[in-house]
């Protein structure tokens, strides 16, 4: 069985918790391309012209973890935060997780510890969201935001290796697409390099299962695209969904008929590009909406815990399409803004739009 075999590399995780109850065989999912990270990593041309393809298309697919090493090593972190995760959120006093709080005045989600909708003796009721930056690891650290105690030092190093290999898998992406882009070596990659500053980050997000018969329909997590270059999710219970690729999409609305299920495959990442990619590309590469709801079927009383390892330019980037006869022109005369100031406008943006919907918001104030 593939789950247990991927759980076995990953270091004998236990596939009942893991992967509680099957996905169901009954609702609708998309069939997402899988691309191997061994055959990217190795500079393989078809390969190379397959990622370019899904990503100036539907934007969303699967990278298979288990055919490189570093692909192996960037799985195992994921399983162990996933493992993190579980016992860490529920071990620690909700006290206590309040106190690793996000970035003073802006509100980045790449640092510290959120929830939304909480029961009244504080256990989090529906969604959980740890953000852990970079910069704890790797280039200049930010005063003031150290890793709290509830994040024993034992395991800081999961989140360091998740980032480092992460890196790497993200930039063998990004130099695909920079090659088929036309672009000179470097011109993307080296905007994405592990020791420079960043907005770089590991999320760890908790969705709290629905118990049979309770009627109530949490929001999961809202539709959006993503304020990043690259999102390595890692996930094991279904809830994350895409629209079909002919649908309608104004903004951030779809038809409800037009969502999908992304099934989880074990073993695998499931990698989109987000709006960094699209800028820099004047949309060329697509950064695709998508959105959580709670999980299928049987699976819906499950707890949902995924990983994210996402990446983004180095903070002073400008955040402007390149030049290349690939990427269409687009004039404007706005200043471009740099990629850390870009990244704060984003994130207010989505709690503008949150807070317009009257959802209750992810809260650490
Ligand atoms: O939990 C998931 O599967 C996806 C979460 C997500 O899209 C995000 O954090 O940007
Ligand atoms: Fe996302």
């Amino acid at each position: 069985m593939k789950a247990a075999e991927a759980l076995r590399i990953a270091g004998n995780f236990n596939l009942h918790d893991f992967y509680p109850t099957p996905f169901p065989e009954d609702v609708p999912t998309i069939d997402l391309e899988k691309i191997s990270l061994s055959r990217v990593l190795n500079g393989d041309q078809i390969e190379a012209e397959r990622l370019f393809n899904i990503c100036t298309t539907i934007g969303f697919f699967y990278l298979d973890m288990l055919d490189h090493p570093t692909g192996r090593q960037l799985w195992q972190s994921a399983c162990n935060l996933h493992r993190f995760g579980q016992q860490r959120f529920s071990l620690t006093s909700i006290e206590q997780k309040l106190q690793y709080k996000p970035l003073e005045g802006v509100r980045v989600f790449d640092r510290g510890y959120l929830v939304r909708n909480a029961y009244q003796d504080g256990r989090p009721a529906d969604l959980e969201i740890l953000n852990v930056p970079q910069s704890e690891f790797f280039g200049t650290k930010i005063e003031g935001g150290e890793i709290p105690t509830w994040i024993p030092e034992e395991d800081h190093n999961i989140f360091k290796q998740a980032l480092s290999c992460g890196n790497t898998v993200a930039r063998a992406l990004l130099a695909v697409l920079e090659k088929q882009l036309q672009l000179s070596p470097g011109a993307i990659t080296n905007l994405h390099r592990l020791n420079d500053d960043s907005g770089d980050f590991i999320r760890i997000l908790r969705y709290s299962g629905v118990p049979d018969g309770s009627r109530e329909v949490p929001e999961g997590f809202p539709p959006h695209r993503d304020a990043m270059s690259v999102a390595i999710l890692f996930t094991w219970v279904g809830g994350l969904q895409i629209p079909v690729p002919d649908a309608q999409v104004e903004g951030f609305s779809v038809k409800d008929e037009d969502w999908r299920w992304v099934r989880p495959e074990p073993g695998y990442a499931i990698v989109n590009l987000g709006d960094a990619m699209a800028i820099f590309t004047n949309t060329l590469l697509k950064s695709s909406i998508h959105r959580v709801i709670k999980a299928p079927g049987r699976q819906r009383p499950h707890d949902r815990l995924s990983v994210i390892v996402a990446t983004r330019p180095e903070n002073n980037s400008l955040m402007k399409a390149f030049e290349s006869p690939m990427i269409p022109v687009c004039q404007s005369n706005e200043l471009p803004v740099t990629s850390l100031e870009w990244g704060h406008s984003v994130v207010s943006g989505i709690q503008r739009r949150a807070v317009a919907r009257g959802a209750r918001d992810l809260d650490n104030t």
